[in-house]
């Protein structure tokens, strides 16, 4: 076995290192890690009212009819309602992608919590304890090849319960390119990097695409469990965009693969019903996850 001692080339608070046993798997990782950051987003896909800069503390100050873009007093609004009416944001089903199709997201909501940090707007210090996760890593890691599942993540140190590891970074991208990704990964057998996350906003849907293929953090070798030991919440901070966090469900022990659950709550009957009735020729990712609870197949978003 032959160690890389950082992959992220301390770019991240603390180490992530990556074991491999062949000198192929380390050239495919290097391909794969040397864009490796904690967080990057492709602001050009972004519209420019959803990166204006609005503060958890001020947010009712710059609602303003004064305001000369419509879309941005739209932004700023919406913001707003976040803050003070978070029964109105609901989180549908995260999912992630994989390489073949299954069912409809659309089910139960996810035990999600909804956070809002303070941000640039903030006079607050960096180390304010409402900027958790802008912080980055809060713990080393350590990227393994699974045997099974392609790369994997596991503890170095333990995790306590309810500690916030890391966001899931990547490129922010328009659902026409997820699905054009996803249709290539089905048709070539590859693995996904494209984080799926549906909220309802008061009366419509709002989807956020987070692609980590060519951009991204250790969170892209996160594997799904069917009986996982993260899970994510979901964290506001500068912009409308939403950050997708990790979060310790139980205490994690060091060398313990680190996993959460690609689909959320959604029950693998409703997903063979609906493969079934609507995707026949269409043949759901074998799930290898090992546990004694495991549903049999990965979940996956029928929207696209
Ligand atoms: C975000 S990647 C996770 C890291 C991946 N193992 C790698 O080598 O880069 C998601 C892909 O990993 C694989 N995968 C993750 N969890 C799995 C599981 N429980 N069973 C089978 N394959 C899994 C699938 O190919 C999936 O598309």
């Amino acid at each position: 076995m032959n160690i890389v001692h950082d992959i992220s080339n301390g770019q991240e608070p603390y180490p992530i290192s990556l074991v491999y046993d062949n000198i192929d798997e380390l050239e495919e990782s290097k391909r794969e890690h040397q864009k490796v950051i904690s967080r990057w987003y492709h602001t050009s896909d972004i519209p420019s009212c959803q990166t204006e800069r609005l503060c958890l503390h001020t947010t009712m100050d710059v609602i303003a009819p004064t305001i000369a873009n419509p879309r941005i007093a739209d932004a700023k609004r919406l913001m707003a309602s976040f803050f003070y009416d978070s029964q109105s944001l609901r989180t549908l089903n995260p999912i992630f992608l994989s390489p073949s199709r299954s069912l409809p997201a659309h089910s139960a909501p996810t035990p999600l919590q909804n956070i809002y940090e303070c941000n640039q707007s903030c006079t607050c210090s960096p180390s304010c304890p409402n900027r958790l996760t802008q912080r980055g890593l809060t713990t080393p890691l350590n990227v393994f090849p699974t045997g099974t599942r392609g790369w994997g993540v596991r503890a170095v140190e333990k995790i306590v319960k309810g500690q916030f590891v890391c966001e899931y970074a990547g490129e922010i991208i328009h659902t026409e390119k997820a699905r054009t990704i996803w249709k290539t990964n089905t048709k070539d057998n590859k693995r996904n990097y494209v984080f799926c996350l549906r909220e309802i906003i008061h009366d419509r849907i709002q989807r956020t695409n987070i692609d980590a293929t060519t951009f991204g953090n250790v969170a892209r070798y996160f594997n799904h469990s069917c009986e996982p030991n993260m899970q994510i919440h979901i964290i506001r901070v500068d912009s409308i965009v939403p950050v997708v966090g990790f979060f310790a469900n139980r205490d994690i022990l060091p060398g313990e693969e680190l996993c959460f659950d690609y689909g959320g709550v959604r029950d693998i009957q409703e997903r063979m019903k609906e493969k079934e009735t609507k995707n026949k020729n269409v043949a759901l990712t074998k799930c290898l996850c090992g546990s004694e609870k495991c549903k049999g197949f990965l979940p996956f978003d029928e929207s696209l």
